[in-house]
């Protein structure tokens, strides 16, 4: 048997953001999850805590699972422009705010998994850190349809409601294809998983 050889990356001095953009149920997270297992990317990115107006569960804790706020600080956040992206989600608001990524990039790179209009937003805000922008396609719109319902984790009401967003997005991502720094297609998780780890690499010891 061949001996695995794995290359790893030093912590970089100058970290950077990766922002995945993607229908819902596309395999965004299963790619991160994929990559972030492998040796090489141990301890290299950090995750954002979001603001949320929902109450904490509880072994939550506040600044680590989430910024828990009120509704109120929750607008006053949001009027004063703190947040890249924010959002209603069955009644509950949450938000990823500016400062919450600025504290792990002080130590980390940080991947965002975001809404093009959160990706919109980081990229007008010209923050000091690199930013390496990539889409995340279905192979078919029908392998996409059908990764949404196997998933199993939404209602049929749900489901119908991602469905247009998916319409609305794709809308925007074909009609901006140079926003984006590379796409990749996730037909064969394997190679979307490889592809993805060696954009990152490359990406992160620039
Ligand atoms: N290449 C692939 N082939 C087949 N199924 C896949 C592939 N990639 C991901 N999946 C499956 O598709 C479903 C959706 O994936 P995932 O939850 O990672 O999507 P997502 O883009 O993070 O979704 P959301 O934006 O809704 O959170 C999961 O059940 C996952 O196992």
């Amino acid at each position: 048997m061949q001996p695995t050889i794995v290359t790893y990356l030093k912590p970089s001095s100058s970290p950077k953001i990766v922002v995945l953009n993607g229908v819902t149920a596309v395999g965004k997270s299963t790619l991160f999850k994929n990559a972030f297992q492998r040796p090489q990317f141990k301890d290299m990115f950090g995750f954002s805590v979001s603001h949320t107006t929902r109450k904490p569960r509880f072994n939550e804790v506040d600044g680590i699972d989430y910024h828990f706020v009120s509704e109120e600080e929750f607008e006053e956040l949001a009027q004063a422009g703190a947040f890249l992206e924010h959002t209603r989600n069955h009644g509950n608001r949450y938000g990823t705010s500016f400062k919450a990524l600025e504290e792990v990039l002080k130590t980390k790179n940080v991947l965002l998994d975001l809404d093009y209009k959160g990706a919109v937003s980081l990229k007008q805000a010209q923050l000091k850190q690199k930013q390496l922008y990539v889409l995340i396609r279905p192979p078919t719109w029908e392998a996409f349809i059908e990764r949404l319902r196997k998933r199993g984790t939404e209602t049929e009401e749900e489901i119908q409601r991602r469905l247009q967003t998916a319409v609305q997005e794709t809308d925007f991502f074909d009609s901006n294809r140079g926003f984006y720094d590379v796409e990749i297609v996730n037909h064969m998780l394997d190679s979307a998983v490889e592809h993805f780890c060696g954009l990152l690499e490359g990406f992160i010891v620039q």
